[in-house]
């Protein structure tokens, strides 16, 4: 925001138009994108499929929107990275690591919750 502008409907509106520039970007370009929307479609099918309470829809969608940013977080970090130092460095090399060590812990705190989430629902069609 530059330093004088009043609220204004029109520039949240054109914030909302970029963030969604760049949501956008994240699914065109980044490949781990594409398997963490596939694992959200499959959990909201299974959420509707056995009719989850409202608290596991809350966990589900939590866990989808955690993951989401987390990749959007990592992503803009890379490209930060490339952008400023374009040239090979251990520095970037750990600053990268660290931001894709942060997906992998989001990533796997979502499925860990998946499964806590859908494993009695499962559980209750083979009983
Ligand atoms: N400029 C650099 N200097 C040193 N090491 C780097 C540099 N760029 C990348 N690396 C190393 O290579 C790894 C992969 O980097 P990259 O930018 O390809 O990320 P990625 O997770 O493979 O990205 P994507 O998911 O977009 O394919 C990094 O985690 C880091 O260890």
């Amino acid at each position: 925001m530059e330093r004088g502008q009043g609220f204004s409907i029109a520039g949240r509106l054109r914030s909302l138009r970029f963030a969604w520039s760049g949501l956008l970007t994240l699914f065109r370009t980044e490949h781990n994108m594409r398997i963490h929307l596939a694992a959200a479609f499959a959990a909201v099918f299974m959420g509707f499929l056995f009719a989850l309470s409202r608290m596991e829809w809350i966990v589900v969608a939590g866990c989808i929107a955690g993951v989401f940013a987390a990749e959007a977080l990592n992503t803009a970090v890379e490209k930060l990275c490339d952008a400023l130092h374009p040239d090979p460095d251990p520095r970037i090399g750990r600053v990268k690591d660290l931001c894709a060590a942060a997906v992998l812990v989001t990533a796997t705190g979502a499925l860990v919750a998946g499964i806590l989430v859908f494993a009695p629902h499962m559980g209750a069609i083979f009983r």
